[in-house]
């Protein structure tokens, strides 16, 4: 253990250091960080609250009374005054007078697109870290892959009415994933831009509307074909198959892995680059898009969902890089605008 260590970890230095004026700001600071990650579980069954009960979405509408808050939500006036003094001291709502508003990080967060039902959704996650230990020794079987079920093979997704519930959720969180993407990579010079597991097409519109005249296709599973039919219509051309079973079509100089490899093994991953490899012609781009390792969000959520679902990882960019360099790719620089949103790997196919 290093000298700084030794001292944080003493409790007479703990004391002594609320005693002295400079030391006192940051033992301060580095208490409440501490506070903070103890109690982290509280503040995310709040915010949880704070969707499932429609405060969220009221305030988004205008300020209100807490008695018009307490009508909203059916909670009696007394317990709903914790939970709005809780989101005030989160600083996601204000009061003046007795009104309360939404903050400006209440109201970001409100018009992130998808997030409050990912909110609502964690309810599973919980569910699956209830025993954290046992589930980190590989002792329980979580729920959350029921959730997912592509993920477990093309035969696994036939029933329409799950299809379109994952698809729904997919859909809405893709908006700023593709944001990012389409701020990082230019496809202004793509012959034709194909997109692997696309499910229901969000990323695909988005591409759409920045590039009218590049031709589109989106490969996904066969029960995810209808959501994007019905949504892109004849603009795009929509391939049905398995990459773990089926070669992709060819006639795309871009292919885009959107938030696909992080579901994967690295066997299962290995062969889709290998199938991505013969669809491209020399010089074709792979574009891989999703949040990856090395960042708060990669390492102390994404990792954890994944593996939750028990069939994938997320992976850093430098490994995601080597399975690429393996598959015949020439991997180009990582780059992310928000790691929490995105990290886009991309390569250039060898001959
Ligand atoms: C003028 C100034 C300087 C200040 C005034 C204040 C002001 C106006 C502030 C506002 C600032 C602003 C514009 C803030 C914007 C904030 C944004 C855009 C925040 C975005 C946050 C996005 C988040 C938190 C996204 C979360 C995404 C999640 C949790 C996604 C989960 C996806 C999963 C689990 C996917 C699973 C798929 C599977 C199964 C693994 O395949
Ligand atoms: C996490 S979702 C991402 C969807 C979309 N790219 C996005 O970012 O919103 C993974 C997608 O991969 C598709 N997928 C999973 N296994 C597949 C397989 N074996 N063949 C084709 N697509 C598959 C799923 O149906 C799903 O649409």
């Amino acid at each position: 253990m290093g000298w700084v260590q030794r001292l944080a970890g003493s409790r007479r230095f703990q004391s002594l250091s609320m005693r002295i004026p400079g030391l006192r700001r940051i033992a301060r600071r580095e208490g409440e960080a501490i506070f903070d990650l103890v109690a982290g579980f509280c503040h995310s069954q709040v915010l949880m609250a704070l969707v499932d009960l429609g405060l969220l979405q009221r305030l988004g509408e205008g300020p209100a009374e807490a008695a018009q808050l307490s009508r909203v939500s059916g909670v009696p006036a007394e317990r709903l005054e914790v939970l709005l003094r809780s989101a005030i001291s989160l600083g996601l709502f204000h009061r003046r007078g007795g009104t309360l508003h939404l903050t400006a990080r209440g109201a970001a967060l409100a018009a992130v697109p998808g997030l409050t039902e990912m909110i609502s959704h964690h309810r599973l996650l919980y569910r699956d870290l209830e025993d954290p230990a046992a589930f980190f020794r590989g002792e329980t079987e979580p729920e959350l892959a029921g959730f997912w079920p592509y993920v477990f093979g093309a035969g696994a997704a036939e029933d329409p009415a799950q299809a379109a519930a994952y698809s729904r959720l997919m859909t809405e969180s893709q908006a700023l994933v593709a944001e990012d993407t389409l701020a990082l990579c230019d496809f202004g010079s793509a012959r034709r831009l194909m997109d692997v597991g696309g499910g229901a097409g969000a990323f695909l519109s988005e591409v759409a509307t920045r590039y009218p005249d590049l031709p589109l296709t989106l490969f996904d599973l066969p029960a995810v074909a209808p959501a994007a039919e019905s949504r892109l219509g004849t603009r795009v051309r929509i391939c049905s198959g398995s990459f773990r079973n089926d070669s992709l079509p060819s006639g795309a100089d871009v292919v885009t892995l959107i938030r696909v490899l992080y579901d994967h093994s690295d066997e299962t991953v290995r062969a889709l680059l290998g199938r991505v490899h013969a669809a491209l012609p020399d010089g074709g781009r792979l574009v891989v898009s999703e949040p990856m390792a090395g960042s708060r969000a990669g390492d102390a959520y994404f990792s954890l969902y994944c593996m939750a679902m028990r069939t994938g990882r997320v992976r850093s960019p430098s490994e995601i890089r080597s399975l690429m360099a393996e598959a015949g790719f020439a991997p180009v620089r990582p780059r992310s605008r928000r790691p929490f949103v995105t990290t886009v790997v991309e390569g250039v196919r060898n001959s």
